[in-house]
């Protein structure tokens, strides 16, 4: 059983935004995402800062390239101390393998996830990129991929969770961005789940961004889908 679903989104524009929002929260409540946004401007030290503040953090930087390019990149990561980071699955086995093989005997190894299809995505999507495979399909092929190539776990639409618990263990790790409460505004998000039902279908992870950070008050929004899932 998972203690602290919630992973935050700081995808603000800078520290002082982000820090504006962490100030009000504790480390007890929920973990932390940075991605491209915030990471590009802030860099490294501000995920230090966020550590240092009790915060586990979550590097989403998508890592998508040669194989020992993705792995030096993971092993910077791990030497930072992130408690999660991500690659594209579409990286390849090779890919993936060298990772885990670049950090298996690093002290402190982060969970290693991989982003299977993109939880903007739909169907229409994948066929014009030359994928013809449903979502479903394609994030059932890639979390298998993932697998056994070594990885703790998925990024997928909390729909899909449940059938990827059921082909690959329930310790396989989903994490389910594309949540969404009942009232929230969907924005570019496509395949998406209220916070009840993705834990309902075994999403692990809740990764949430604006229905809490663009709230009017982004503390009570937190503590409300803390509520709906019956963390507090
Ligand atoms: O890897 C991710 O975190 C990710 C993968 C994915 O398929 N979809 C997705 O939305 N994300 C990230 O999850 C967050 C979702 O934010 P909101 O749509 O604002 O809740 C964003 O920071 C995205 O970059």
């Amino acid at each position: 059983m998972v203690d602290k679903r919630i992973v935050v989104a700081l995808d603000y524009p800078g520290q002082d935004e982000a820090l504006a929002f962490v100030n009000q929260i504790s480390p007890e409540s929920c973990r932390l995402k940075v991605g491209k946004e915030l990471f590009t401007k802030e860099g490294p030290q501000f995920v230090e800062k966020l550590q240092s503040n009790g915060f586990e953090i979550f590097l989403d930087l998508k890592f998508h390239d040669i194989p020992n390019t993705v792995a030096q990149a993971v092993k910077v990561a791990a030497d930072l101390g992130v408690w999660m980071v991500n690659v594209h699955a579409l990286g390849g086995r090779r890919m993936m393998e060298t990772v885990c093989e670049r950090v298996s005997n690093l002290n402190q190894r982060p969970k290693l996830i991989a982003v299977t299809v993109l939880t903007s995505m739909e169907a229409a999507d994948l066929t014009e990129i030359g994928l013809n495979y449903s979502p479903e399909e394609m994030v059932s092929r890639l979390a298998s991929l993932t697998k056994s190539s070594g990885f703790d776990g998925v990024v997928c639409s909390a729909l899909e969770a449940g059938m990827i618990k059921s082909m690959n263990g329930s310790e396989f790790l989903t994490v389910t961005p594309g949540i969404r409460p009942a009232d929230a505004s969907t924005d570019d998000q496509s395949r998406i789940m209220t916070p009840e039902l993705a834990v309902k279908n075994g999403s692990d992870y809740l990764v949430i961004g604006r229905p809490i950070t663009k709230s009017v008050d982004p503390v009570a929004s937190l503590e409300a889908i803390r509520q709906s899932i019956g963390e507090i």
